[in-house]
């Protein structure tokens, strides 16, 4: 466990893996952290160094003030790596760590070796959306809308097999800093890379799950199809959140996407 100050906030990282190995840096969705690609280090570190981290406002990082924009969450990203001397690197994000994923290819193009965006688009949800929740969470706080979230991150499947895990998973969610999780949701509501994603000149990865709500299927093809190489994959069975619900079958994708890349 690391923290350092970047960008005037106290930031949480991780790494795992040997020194010399090839990285890998991992961002977290909404009302989530690092926590939740543990079951992905844990497949990945023995080929990889990965790194993940707590956006601003979420896990143990800081949670300054809302509103944040998706530049905010992009600086702290390539502040992470200008600490820890990364020339370049594999990145991979799910959901709004995938926008922010987006904005750092489209800011430091020389710095990336691999692209993964999971369960995510250059344009999430609309303003009405957005200040709707904040203004539910201003109001009632985050536990008033978690059914609805939880509901959106994971199928009844999940729910009804994994009890306890949905429960913990819940718990991360409801314990998100309030500010933080405001800040980003801004983020969210500013933010609409559509038109500026086309000039990403990477083959990406682009996942899905089949049952995803927050960004389904068809709206995280239609980025797909934005993308200038982009390779398509749903992942049946699987909600938003494809490295707590398939971690293997993440992993696979991504490897075999490494391999064809040559990052090897
Ligand atoms: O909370 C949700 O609806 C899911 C989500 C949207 C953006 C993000 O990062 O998570």
């Amino acid at each position: 466990m690391i923290f350092a100050r970047i960008n005037g906030i106290n930031m949480h990282l991780r790494v795992s893996g040997a020194a010399d190995s090839r990285v890998v840096v991992l961002s977290n969705s909404l009302g989530t952290d690092a926590r939740i690609w543990d079951a992905v280090i844990e497949r990945l570190s023995d080929r990889y160094r990965v790194i993940s981290y707590d956006q601003r406002g979420h896990g143990l990082s800081d949670a300054p003030s809302a509103p944040y924009k998706l530049d905010d969450h992009v600086a702290d990203l390539e502040g992470l790596a200008d600490l820890l001397g990364l020339a370049e690197f594999a990145l991979a994000g799910v959901s709004v760590g995938g926008l922010i994923a987006q904005g750092f290819a489209l800011r430091n193009a020389h710095r990336l070796k691999a692209l993964i965006l999971c369960d995510t688009a250059a344009r999430i949800g609309d303003d009405a959306t957005w200040n709707s929740r904040i203004a539910a969470i201003r109001a009632n706080g985050i536990g008033s809308i978690s059914d609805a979230i939880m509901a959106r991150w994971f199928g009844p499947q999940f729910r009804a097999e994994h009890a306890a895990d949905y429960a913990g998973w819940r718990n991360m969610l409801e314990r998100s800093p309030v500010e933080g999780y405001i800040g980003t949701c801004a983020a969210l509501r500013d933010a609409d890379l559509r038109g500026q994603v086309g000039s990403i000149g990477l083959r990406t990865l682009v996942v899905v799950g089949e049952h995803d709500q927050s960004t389904p299927p068809e709206v995280v093809r239609a980025t797909a199809q934005l993308l200038p190489d982009a390779q398509f994959e749903i992942m049946a069975g699987v909600g938003h959140i494809p490295s707590i619900e398939q971690p293997e079958r993440l992993v696979e994708l991504m490897l075999n996407y490494f391999h064809e890349v040559g990052y090897v």
